[in-house]
C-alpha cells in the first residue's frame, strides 16, 4: 500500500486517479481526522503554500515522489530532492490557459482601470473623467519569456489587433513564425512596447530583469504586468518609476514575498493587483491535479511518468520496451559493486543491438544506482545517481558498439579501479529473462537473481568435488551451477546458486581448496 500526502488545498475531483487505486491511501494534511506517520509517505502533493525543503524532506523518510499541482517548482529544493532520490513531478501545461486568460484580464483591467473604477462606483462616486483609459488596438506588447503561456497571451493579443514584439533567448524563428510574432532583443522590446508581460520562470537570470537602472529605458507611460513570478519586476524599482511617472501603471498577480508586504506599492494608485490567481480556475485546478496524480500513480507503481524535473522522461512505448533492461542495469551495477574489493574509480557501459535504438543513459544511471546501492547509505535511485557517484569520485560513461556477440542486444559494463578491472556482459531474451554471457573474460551463462557464489579457480579435477563436500557438509544445496574456462586445465570461473543466502563460515572453508582463488557471495 502506498501512502499519498495532499499538503496544500488541490482539487479533490483532479485526485481521482490516486483516490480510486486500490494500493493507495490518501491523506490531506488539512484534515484534522486524517492520521499519518511521516516516515510511511511516499508521495507528497503540493500547490505553492507548502515549501519543500531538505527539513521536511527528511522528515519524510520514506518519501519517492514530489508532485506540484502547478508549473513554478521553485517552492521545491529540487537539489535537496535530487539528492535524496526523490523524483519531482510538475503540471507544466494544465493551467496555462487559465494563467493567460488572467494575465489578458489584467491587461484590460489595467489599460482601462477597471478595479479603481468599480471601488470608484461602490463608494457612491461616479467619476467617469478620472478614468479615461487606453485603447489595446493597434498598441505594441512586448512578451519577455515565450513559452507556454507567452504564446497563447500572443493568440490573444492577435485578437485586439496588438502588434506583437517577444524576447526569449531560447525562441526559435519557426515558434516566432508560427505564432506571427516579432522576436527581438530585449533591449528592442523594451524600447518599442507600450505594454510589457512577463512570463518566465525565477532565475538568477530573470530576478529584477526590470531593475532601477533599466525601467528608464522603456516607453514613458508603459505598462508592466507581472503574472509569472514575484521578483522579475523588481518592487522596488517599479514602485519608484511609478512614482516617476515614467511607468504609467501595473498589473501584478504575483509578489517578491506572497503576501506582498510591500504595502506602498499593493496600495499605489496605478497599480492593480490580485493574490497569485492565475491557475485559479475549476478548469485549471482540475487539470493540474489530474496530470500529476496520474503521474505519482504511474512513479509509485514502476511506469513511466510524463513530466518529472529529475528524472529523464521516456515515452510510454520506450518505456515498456526499456524496462528489463532497466532492472537488468541495476542487477549489472550491484553485481560489480559485490565483485570490487578495492575502489573502482571509472564505470563504463556498452550497448549493442536494438538497444541502441533507445535513449540508453537512463540505463546507465540505473547501472550507477545498482553499483552505488550497496556502497552508500542513502537512497539510491536514477535520480541521484549522477550525483551521489560524482560525489564519490566515481566518473561514468558509455558507449554504443555494433559487435552484439551474436544476441539481438547486450549490455557489457566495466568497472575499473587502480588494482582491478571487472568486466560483465549480459543480455535479454525475450520470454525467457536476463543471462549473463561473459564475466571478466570467460564465457558463462546464468540467471543474475537470488543468492549465488561466484568462484574463480583453476580448471583440475576434482575441485568441483572438493566443493560440493563443503556443501554437503553444511547442509546446502547447490540449486544450478555454470562452469566458464577459456583453456582446459587454466583459469576457471564457476557460479553456484541456492535456494538460501549463504553463511560466511562456508566461504572460509571453500578458500581452503588450493585450487580456488575466490569465492564473492552475490546477493542479486
Ligand atoms: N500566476 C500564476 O498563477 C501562474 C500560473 C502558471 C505559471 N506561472 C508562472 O509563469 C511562468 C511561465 O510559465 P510557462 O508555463 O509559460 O513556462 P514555460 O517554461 O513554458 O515558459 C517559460 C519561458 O521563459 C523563457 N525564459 C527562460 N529564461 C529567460 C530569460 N532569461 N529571458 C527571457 N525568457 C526566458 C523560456 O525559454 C521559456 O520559453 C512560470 O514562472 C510559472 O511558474 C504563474
Ligand atoms: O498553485 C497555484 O495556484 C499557482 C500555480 C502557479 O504559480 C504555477 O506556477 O503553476
Amino acid at each position: 500500500m502506498f501512502h499519498v500526502l495532499v499538503a496544500d488545498s488541490i482539487s479533490s475531483e483532479g485526485l481521482t486517479p490516486l483516490l480510486e487505486a486500490e494500493n493507495v491511501k490518501v491523506y490531506r494534511k488539512d484534515r484534522e481526522e486524517d492520521n499519518y506517520n511521516p516516515e510511511d509517505i511516499d508521495a507528497l502533493l503540493v500547490r505553492s503554500a507548502t515549501q519543500v525543503d531538505d527539513a521536511l524532506l527528511s522528515s519524510l523518510s520514506n518519501l519517492q515522489v514530489v508532485a506540484r499541482a502547478g508549473v513554478g517548482v521553485d517552492n521545491i529544493d529540487i537539489t535537496a530532492a535530487t539528492k535524496r532520490g526523490v523524483v519531482v513531478i510538475n503540471a507544466p501545461d494544465g493551467n496555462t490557459i487559465s494563467t493567460a486568460e488572467h494575465t489578458f484580464a489584467m491587461i484590460s483591467s489595467l489599460v482601462r482601470h477597471i478595479p479603481q473604477a468599480n471601488m470608484n462606483v461602490k463608494g457612491a462616486q461616479w467619476s467617469r473623467k478620472k478614468f479615461i483609459g487606453t485603447e489595446l488596438f493597434g498598441k505594441t506588447l512586448g512578451i519577455v519569456g515565450f513559452g507556454r503561456i507567452g504564446g497563447e497571451i500572443a493568440k490573444r493579443a492577435k485578437a485586439f489587433q496588438m502588434k506583437v514584439v517577444v524576447y526569449d533567448p531560447f525562441l526559435t524563428d519557426t515558434r516566432a513564425e508560427k505564432l506571427s510574432v516579432i522576436s527581438l532583443p530585449l533591449d528592442e522590446v523594451m524600447k518599442q512596447a507600450d505594454i510589457i508581460t512577463v512570463h518566465t520562470p525565477l532565475t538568477k537570470e530573470t530576478k529584477g530583469l526590470f531593475n532601477k537602472e533599466n525601467i528608464p529605458q522603456l516607453k514613458k507611460g508603459v505598462y508592466l504586468v507581472n503574472c509569472a513570478r514575484g521578483g522579475i519586476i523588481d518592487e522596488e524599482a517599479l514602485l519608484h518609476h511609478l512614482n516617476t511617472g515614467h511607468v504609467a501603471g501595473a498589473a501584478l498577480d504575483v509578489f517578491e514575498v506572497e503576501p506582498p508586504t510591500n504595502h506602498d506599492l499593493v496600495q499605489h494608485e496605478h497599480v492593480i493587483v490580485t493574490p497569485h490567481l492565475g491557475a485559479s480556475t475549476k478548469e485549471a485546478q482540475y487539470n493540474v491535479a489530474f496530470q500529476v496524480s496520474k503521474d505519482v500513480l504511474a512513479y509509485l507503481n514502476g511506469q513511466s511518468v510524463n513530466t518529472s524535473i529529475n528524472l529523464p522522461t521516456i515515452p510510454k512505448e520506450i518505456y515498456k520496451k526499456i524496462q528489463p533492461f532497466y532492472q537488468l542495469g541495476k542487477t549489472l551495477g550491484s553485481i560489480l559493486s559485490q565483485s570490487a574489493k578495492t575502489p573502482i574509480e571509472e564505470i563504463t557501459a556498452t550497448y549493442a543491438g536494438v538497444i541502441t535504438e533507445w535513449e540508453t543513459s537512463i540505463l546507465t544511471k540505473s547501472i550507477i544506482a545498482g553499483f552505488l546501492r550497496n556502497r552508500v547509505d542513502t537512497t539510491v535511485n536514477e535520480v541521484n545517481a549522477a550525483t551521489i557517484a560524482k560525489e564519490r569520485g566515481i566518473s561514468y560513461g558509455e558507449k554504443h558498439q555494433t559487435d552484439s556477440y551474436g544476441y539481438s542486444n547486450i549490455i557489457q559494463v566495466e568497472a575499473q579501479g587502480k588494482d582491478v578491472n571487472l568486466v560483465v556482459r549480459a543480455t535479454f531474451i525475450e520470454g525467457f529473462g536476463a543471462r549473463i554471457v561473459h564475466m571478466n573474460g570467460f564465457d558463462i551463462d546464468f540467471a543474475p537473481s537470488g543468492h549465488l557464489l561466484y568462484v574463480q579457480h583453476t580448471d583440475r579435477p576434482g575441485v568441483i568435488g572438493q566443493l560440493g563436500l563443503i556443501f554437503g557438509k553444511h547442509e546446502t544445496n547447490i540449486a544450478t551451477m555454470h562452469v566458464g574456462r577459456m583453456l582446459q586445465g587454466g583459469k576457471a570461473i564457476m557460479m553456484l546458486s541456492f535456494d538460501q543466502p549463504l553463511e560466511k563460515v562456508l566461504i572460509d572453508e571453500i578458500l581452503l581448496i588450493p585450487d580456488i582463488s575466490s569465492a564473492i557471495i552475490l546477493e542479486l
